[in-house]
This record gives structure tokens, sequence and C-alpha cells, in this order.
């Protein structure tokens, strides 16, 4: 990957770090979370600097982020189109993208990943990327089920990591849990609580990411279990409908992180997701999942 070829070497001291107020953000990962999550910062005045692998995926995201925005002002400023635009260029002025992130790391309050929810890939990454970051720079990872202090152990600064755990879809759901580590500091939580409710959104404090839980089928149809989830729980979407639009991949690693705890019935294999996923279909981003989406 092209910015793991550019290193600025630093020294760091462990000294604690005091309050930092998050301005300028680096997100790595412009995929669904990604993207969102840069939209929602930008929009609140932050300085964003979205990175991806290459640039016809980054040029996506920015279509991504610029098609929910015409969603959000159609509300917002609904009567008003003039100031919706002049809103919607505005918000795009606060993003930028990049394919290699030291330049902007230089100036990063805060690294927040959205990549893909692989361990040994978000180790690599904060691994690099902690030897180029400003001492002041917080780490958090978006993850949705794997441990933070696991991440964190890659990096010299474990009191400057924590999870940043944000529902998709961004520009939506208000929820977002700050997650602390035992190594984690108080400044650290108390930076990233300003910053989520600087969002708009509402912080939750969590000691530890709780794995969700999963349903498998067996006695009924998947339309069945969706509509009785709906109907009779009141979810606004059902487990199959939710994964397809989580993405099937991500589902997939949550399940096989479970294999550590194989007694477990949450986290019993299921064929026809793995089956799914072998085939490339992942859910609303490629069109099939559990179910097929037009474009
Ligand atoms: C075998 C395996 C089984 C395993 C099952 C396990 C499942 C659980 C796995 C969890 C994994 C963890 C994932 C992660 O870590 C945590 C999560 O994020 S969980 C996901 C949480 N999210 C939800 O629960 C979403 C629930 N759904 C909804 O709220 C709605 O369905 C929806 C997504 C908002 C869509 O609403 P609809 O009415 O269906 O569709 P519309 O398109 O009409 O939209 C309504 C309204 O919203 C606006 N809008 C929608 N999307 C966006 C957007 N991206 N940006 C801006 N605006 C958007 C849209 O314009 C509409 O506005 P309106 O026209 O009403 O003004
Ligand atoms: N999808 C959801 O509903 C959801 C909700 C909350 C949290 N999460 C978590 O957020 C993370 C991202 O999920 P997503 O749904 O946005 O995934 P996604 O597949 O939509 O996007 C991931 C992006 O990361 C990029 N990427 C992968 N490795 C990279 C690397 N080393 N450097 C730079 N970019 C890299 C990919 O190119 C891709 O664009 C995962 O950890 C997931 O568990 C997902």
């Amino acid at each position: 990957m092209a910015f793991f070829t550019h290193h600025i070497k630093r020294s760091f001291s462990s000294s604690a770090v005091r309050n930092v107020v998050i301005k300028n953000v680096t997100i790595i990962g412009g995929g669904q979370m990604g993207a969102g999550i840069a939209q929602v910062a930008a929009s609140t005045g932050h300085s964003v600097t979205l990175v991806d692998m290459t640039d016809d995926i980054l040029k996506k995201a920015m279509k991504g982020i610029q098609s929910s925005l015409r969603r959000v002002v159609k509300k917002t400023f609904s009567g008003d189109p003039e100031s919706g635009d002049d809103f919607i260029q505005k918000v795009m002025q606060n993003v930028s993208t990049s394919t290699e992130p030291s330049a902007a790391i230089a100036t990063s309050d805060l690294i927040l990943e959205a990549i893909v929810e692989n361990m040994k890939i978000k180790q690599d990454l904060f691994g690099f990327l902690d030897k180029m970051a400003p001492e002041h720079t917080i780490f958090a990872s978006n993850t949705s089920s794997l441990p933070i202090s696991d991440i964190a152990s890659a990096t010299s600064r474990p009191d400057r990591c924590a999870g940043l755990h944000f529902f998709n879809p961004v520009p939506l759901m208000k929820l977002v849990e700050v997650i602390a580590t035992t190594s984690t500091s108080p400044e650290t939580s108390e930076s990233l609580l300003n910053f989520t409710k600087a969002l708009g959104k509402t912080p939750v404090c969590c000691k530890f990411l709780n794995p969700c839980l999963f349903l498998s089928a067996g006695h009924a149809s998947k339309e069945d279990i969706d509509t009785g989830m709906k109907l009779g729980a009141g979810y606004p979407m059902g487990p199959f409908e939710l994964s397809d639009y989580v993405g099937l991949d991500t589902i997939k690693f949550i399940m096989d992180g479970g294999k550590k705890e194989p007694d477990n019935p949450i986290f019993a294999p299921s064929e026809l997701l793995n089956k799914l996923v072998a085939e490339g279909k992942l859910g609303k981003k490629t069109l099939e999942g559990f179910y097929k989406y037009n474009k």
C-alpha cells in the first residue's frame, strides 16, 4: 500500500497528554462507515482527511457523501435550496482525500480507522501510523467486535487509544459508543466524548464492547424472521436485512471472531453466510446478499 512507503520518524515520550480539542481528523477507510463519519465530521466544521487505498474508492466515497448530504439538506434547508447548496459546498471543502496519509497525520488530532474488520490489518495500520503521528494524536477504532486493547497494543500510546463505535447509517444514527480500555486515559475519553457531542451525536461510555447478538435461521424463512422482528419486536430492520445493510463480509468477520467461544451458540457458523461471502454476495453494497437489490 502506498502509504507504507513514507515514514516520518519522530520520537515519543509517554508523558500524559492533556485534553485534546479535536478539530483535525484523519479517517482511514472510505467505505460505508468512514465516508459517513467523514460527512458528519465535515458537516460540523471539522477538517477531515479521508484515506483509502485507491483514488477510485475515494471518488466513490466523495460521491456518496455528496448524495447523502443532498438527502440531509432536503430536510434541513427545505424551502431554501440555495442555502442548502452553499452548505453542501462548504462541507465538501472540509473534506480532502488521500492515498498517502503522512501529510495529514502531521496535524491530526484524531486518527479514526474504519477499515476491514481484521485484527492483524488494524494492528499493522495502527503500528505504522503510531511512528509518524504527533504525540498528542488520539487513535480510535470503529471496530464492531474486536477488542480495542489488542488493537492498541500495536502502538506506543495505549493511553491515547480507544474505540469510537458509530452506527450505520452514520448521518442518521445518533448513538456513538466511546470504548475505553483499562489503559485509556481519562483525558482521551473526555476528548472523544466532547468530539462526539460536537458531531451532534449522543455518546455512551463502555468499558468494553459486547459481542452483538446473532440470530440464525432454522425454523422460519428469512422473510418471516425479518417481518417478525420488525412487527413483533419493533426493530426498523430484521436481522437478515440488517446484515445485508452492514455487509456480509463484516458480519462474517464478527462471527469468525467468536470461534474463541466455541460453545457459545451465538457464534455457531452459518453455512449460508459463508457461501454468500465466498460468492462475493456481500449485501446491499454488491446488490445481492440474503436479498437482491436494485441499483
Ligand atoms: C446469519 C447471520 C445473522 C446475523 C444477524 C446479526 C445482525 C446484527 C449484526 C450487527 C453487526 C454490528 C454492526 C455495527 O457495528 C453496529 C451497527 O451499525 S448496527 C446497524 C444499526 N443501524 C440500524 O439499525 C439501521 C436501522 N434502519 C433504519 O433506521 C432505516 O431502515 C434506514 C436505514 C434509515 C432506512 O430507512 P427506510 O425508511 O427503509 O429507507 P429510506 O431510504 O426511505 O430512508 C428514510 C429516510 O432516511 C434518509 N436517509 C437514509 N439513509 C440516509 C443516508 N445515508 N444519509 C442521509 N439520509 C439518509 C432518507 O433520505 C429518508 O429521508 P426522508 O425521505 O424520510 O426525509
Ligand atoms: N457496516 C456497518 O454497519 C458497520 C457499523 C459499525 C462499525 N463497523 C465497522 O467499521 C469498519 C468498516 O466497516 P465498513 O462497513 O465501512 O467497511 P467497508 O468495506 O464499507 O469499507 C472499508 C474500507 O476500508 C478500506 N481499507 C481496507 N484496508 C485498508 C487499509 N489498510 N488502509 C486504508 N484503507 C483500507 C477499503 O478499501 C474500504 O474502502 C469495520 O471495522 C466494521 O466492523 C461497520
